[in-house]
């Protein structure tokens, strides 16, 4: 079939096959931050890889469904991957948000904000100021959640760590979560995750197998759904992407990956020669 693809697992050898032998009934789903874009210090500026909208429309009458899930604003993904403005790409799914956002179609469903996290922004430069946050320490506003990020303090682990304990507490004073991720301490709702989300669209299309990939601890969740699924019959296989900006993979992601690709670039090649590989058996 032309592919050089070879997961290290035997469950990610079979999710392989399952996805080219019935591309019809397979949901393809990848995370954004560190997976199709690369990890940049201005989350504003974190656009695509220049391949990957390409890579993702060349896929999408190839496969059943292919769905991007983040923990971003769907719309911010939209913008930052250039979504829009491929007309192939009409039928991708975006999961923002973990899960609570979703755009399709061109557009947008959402519930209603939480009300905790405008009382946590309220809060958080009084807070940032009183545990002396370093120089560098940004706020991202995300609407329906906030996020603290320390990658460009001067020791960004160091300010991480400052910020771990009172961020969880101000978070769960106000009914939030706090999601750890790459230099993020992100305060957001709970009740939903990256695996409620992928489970919820694996059902709703009745897909017969699965490919993940991920970067982060946010899509451990992901990760887990679909090892508890492969338990009940589904196809799946999960890609670690990583390193990337020099940073180590995930740990965790990367031990329970079937596959390593080195970053975005990585994931592009994935894609483009799963692409090829489902092309030539057609
Ligand atoms: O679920 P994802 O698509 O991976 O989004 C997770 C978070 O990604 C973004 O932050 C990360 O990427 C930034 C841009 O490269 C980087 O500066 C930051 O250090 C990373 O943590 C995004 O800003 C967050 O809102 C997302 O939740």
């Amino acid at each position: 079939m032309g592919i050089v693809l070879e997961p290290t697992t035997a469950a990610g050898r079979e999710g392989l096959a399952a996805l080219l032998a019935d591309p019809a009934g397979a949901l393809l789903a990848l995370d954004f931050d560190g997976t199709l874009s690369p990890i940049v210090a201005d989350p504003e500026q974190a656009y695509a890889h220049p391949g990957a909208a390409a890579a993702l429309a060349a896929l999408v009458p190839l496969v059943g469904t292919v769905a991007v899930v983040t923990g971003r604003p769907a719309l911010s993904a939209v913008r930052l991957g250039g979504f829009e403005e491929r007309p192939e790409l009409a039928s991708l799914v975006v999961l923002g948000h973990y899960g609570a956002e979703r755009w399709a179609g061109g557009t947008l469903t959402a519930p209603p904000p939480h009300p905790g996290v405008a009382a946590a922004r309220a809060e958080l430069p009084k807070l940032l100021a009183a545990l002396g946050a370093p120089a560098g320490t940004a706020v991202e506003d995300k609407e329906r959640s906030v996020a603290v990020h320390t990658r460009r303090a001067t020791d960004p682990v160091a300010a991480f760590e400052l910020l771990r304990e009172p961020l969880t507490e101000l978070a769960a004073s106000h009914g939030l979560t706090v999601e750890p991720g790459r230099l993020v301490l992100e305060l957001r709702p709970p009740g939903v995750d990256k695996g409620a989300a992928l489970s919820g669209l694996l059902r709703e299309r009745g897909a017969r197998s699965v490919l993940y990939v991920g970067d982060d601890l946010g899509d451990l969740a992901a990760f887990a759904a679909v090892r508890r699924l492969r338990g009940t019959g589904l196809a799946g296989l999960l890609v670690a992407s990583g390193p990337v900006t020099g940073e180590p993979p995930v740990r965790e992601i990367a031990e329970q990956a079937d596959l390593l690709v080195p970053g975005p670039a990585g994931v592009v090649d994935l894609l483009e020669r799963l692409a090829q590989a489902l092309n030539s058996a057609s």
